[in-house]
């Protein structure tokens, strides 16, 4: 099997967890796109979506799934998104496509998180995958100096511009074993919007795609 067809496999697991008549909260990627695929397959169970990026958006819209501003949703269900790296913890790396920040925010207001991935996400300890971190472009240079202190390598990430105007510098070399301190640590530096470390608000439920079948983990 391959690793699109693990992920197409979680994406298509997670539709049994979207309660019927509902607002569902809508990831970014290539496992999301999946999700999205097999949303609008389901279209009777919801009443739309809120979505994490124009990527996505613009994916839900042209599949005729109604797209709903935040602003005007006080609460829903539940969050469908894909990660980086995921931990036994469930804490997550995400923001390999750019949009960590407004990920974030849907997740913040969603009851509940799920992540569908592929088997080749999990991983003991997060930070072999660089640590996105989206960033004000007048901040970028120190703020990169600030990370080098928090023991990280940073790299502008060339040619990206995220949905919200801002840049993002990738972290190599940090051996996250704290994910909680070292996620409000990197927000603490002024000029950032917010990092990729999803540990305040971890996945509630994982599903795995793996060779032999889709894990649900809790
Ligand atoms: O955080 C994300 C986007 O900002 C994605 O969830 C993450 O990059 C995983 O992507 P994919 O499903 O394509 O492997």
């Amino acid at each position: 099997m391959t690793q699109d067809e693990m992920k197409r496999n979680a994406a298509r697991a997670a539709i049994a967890f979207i309660p019927e008549n509902s607002i569902v909260g809508v990831g970014t990627g290539s496992t999301v796109n999946h999700f999205i695929d097999a949303l609008a397959d389901n279209k009777h169970l919801i009443k739309g979506a809120v979505s994490s990026s124009e990527q996505s958006t613009a994916r839900l819209k042209a599949l005729g799934i109604p797209v709903l501003d935040l602003n005007h949703v006080t609460s829903f269900n539940v969050y469908v998104d894909g990660a980086d790296e995921i931990n036994p913890q469930r804490h997550m790396i995400k923001g390999g496509g750019a949009a960590l920040t407004r990920e974030k925010i849907v997740a913040a207001v969603a009851d509940t998180f799920i992540c569908i991935v592929d088997s080749t996400k999990q991983v003991p300890v997060l930070g072999q995958f660089p640590l996105p971190v989206e960033v004000i472009p007048m901040a970028a240079a120190y703020v990169s100096r600030e990370l080098v202190k928090l023991g990280g390598t940073p790299f502008l990430r060339e040619g990206v511009i995220t949905d919200n105007g801002n840049v993002i510098i990738d972290v190599k070399g940090l051996s996250i074993t704290d994910p909680l301190t070292l996620e409000q640590n990197i927000n603490n530096i002024v000029g950032v919007v917010t990092n990729g470390i999803f540990a305040h608000r971890s996945a509630d439920i994982v599903l795995v795609g793996t060779a032999s079948g889709t894990q649900t983990l809790r």
